[in-house]
């Protein structure tokens, strides 16, 4: 009834050689692990066969719908697509991401990942911020310094 079969996959047993990729079903494996593209997911959003991207890992979930205390109306909006952000917005507990360990079949294909943004550099501005402060220091020492010479002089 429309049921994807994933079980096809087939991994080469050697799991050594990176060059050990295979394509199947548009999955490859590599080094063991099982890399799928967005489009291979997107197929699995049915409540018989519901997978979740959640921090770039790929999730058959199927079993644990009915188990999930928050309902499976909710996991069923995110089949086959990329949930990370609402289940980051719920603040899953510690149990809760130790839970996904169960469930986890393989990492979302690296062309499909969004592109991380790049660190801002920190120090920038330091560099501009520095030396009026220490220009105010140097200037709170002298005020010091006049105020003791004048000390001095009564
Ligand atoms: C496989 C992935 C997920 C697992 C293993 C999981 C697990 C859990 C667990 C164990 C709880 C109980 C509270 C806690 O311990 O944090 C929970 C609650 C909840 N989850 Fe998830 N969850 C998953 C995905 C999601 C997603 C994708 C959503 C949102 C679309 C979601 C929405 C909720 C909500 C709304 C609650 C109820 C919070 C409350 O009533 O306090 N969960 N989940």
């Amino acid at each position: 009834m429309g049921e994807e079969i994933n079980d096809n996959l087939i991994t080469t047993g050697s799991g050594t050689a990176s060059d050990s990729s295979i394509e199947g079903n548009g999955d490859e494996v590599d080094g063991g692990v099982k890399y799928y593209t967005l489009e291979d997911i997107r197929v699995h959003n049915m409540s018989n066969d519901t997978w979740l991207i959640i921090h770039n890992k790929v999730y058959d979930i199927t079993g644990f719908l009915e188990e999930h205390p928050g309902g499976e109306e909710v996991l069923l909006e995110q089949a086959g697509a990329d949930a990370t952000e609402s289940f980051e917005d719920v603040g899953h507990s510690t149990d809760a991401r130790e839970m996904l360990q169960q469930y986890f079949i393989g990492e979302l294909h690296m062309d499909d990942r969004k592109k991380e943004k790049p660190k801002e550099v920190q120090d920038t501005n330091s560099g501009e911020s520095r030396f009026p402060r220490d220009y105010g220091l140097r200037r709170k020492w002298k005020f010091v310094g006049l105020d003791l010479v004048s000390f001095h002089q009564c």
